[in-house]
């Protein structure tokens, strides 16, 4: 299947019985064949927002669609759209061969060379359960099920935060060789902005649950630039924090900075 392009339309959640939207009249597109990163501070809703995305929660309204199709519990897409967390489904008590095992059976573009250079790299042992795997080996694990499953649309949602630096490394150039032999549609959604920033052809930024810049990469950080260099997007980030109603965050950065 060729990568799919994502329509998110005026896209409302809440969780039962909290009535707060956590992801607030949402829209925009994603284009296919492209690496999106979804960014905000903790709490901002990028998860549930990944998660509508993925098919896996019901929108409160508004809607989410791949090819024009609806996302949520439709077969016909459920191989193709795959979201990675550390929630993804595993055998945790059994050994960590067995999951791979369930995810080559139920993902049609499984490539069982690319996840054994994977397990070798990230040097897991697939003979121990996961439950016995350190919380790094395990998010490797993780990263490894969403890049060998190749699946059109792929969400990474902040599988990579419990490794290590090398380990990370081996993670962003594995996605970005890979991606580009087998292209397809990636979102990435991480806190470590400044690492995965170079990987990024387009950003979608949250803030309490709205969508507050979205859009190609470059355009965004020369928006956020005061001339000369384009802005990094933590810059973004950091000016759309100032911006917003988080004012404790405010006057304990602001008071660092004065004593710079
Ligand atoms: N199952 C749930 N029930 C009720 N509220 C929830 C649930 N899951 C998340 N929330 C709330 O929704 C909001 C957004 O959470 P979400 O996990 O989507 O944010 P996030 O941006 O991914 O956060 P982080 O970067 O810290 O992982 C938070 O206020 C959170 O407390």
């Amino acid at each position: 299947m060729n990568p799919l392009g994502i329509d998110v339309a005026d896209l409302t959640f809440h969780y039962e019985r909290h009535p707060q939207n956590v992801v607030d009249h949402a829209s925009f597109r994603i284009e296919p064949g492209s690496i999106t990163g979804l960014l905000g501070r903790n709490g901002s809703g990028k998860s549930t927002l990944a998660m509508l995305m993925a098919g896996l929660l019901y929108p409160t309204s508004g809607s989410v669609r791949a090819n024009g199709q609806p996302v949520y519990e439709n077969p016909g897409l459920m191989a193709n759209v795959c979201y990675v967390s550390d929630s993804a489904p595993i055998f945790e008590d059994e050994k960590t061969r067995r999951t791979l095992e369930l995810w080559e059976a139920s993902r049609p573009n499984w490539d069982r060379d690319y996840a054994n250079e994977l397990i070798e790299a990230f040097g897991i042992d697939v003979k121990k359960k996961p439950s016995r795997l350190s919380r790094g080996q395990l998010s490797s694990l993780y990263a490894l099920l969403g890049l060998a499953s190749r699946c059109p649309v792929t969400i990474f949602d902040e599988v990579h935060l419990g490794m290590d630096a090398v380990a990370r490394e081996v993670f962003y150039t594995s996605l970005l060789a890979d991606y580009t032999k087998h292209p397809r549609t990636l979102v990435l959604s991480s806190h470590l902005i400044e690492e995965i920033e170079s990987l990024l052809d387009s950003v979608i930024f949250m803030d309490n649950g709205r969508i507050v810049e979205s859009g190609d990469a470059d355009d965004v950080r020369s928006r956020y630039s005061d001339g000369g260099e384009l802005a990094h997007l933590t810059d973004v980030l950091l000016k759309m924090t100032f911006s917003s109603n988080t004012a404790a965050a405010y006057r304990i950065l602001q008071k660092g900075r004065d004593h710079e």
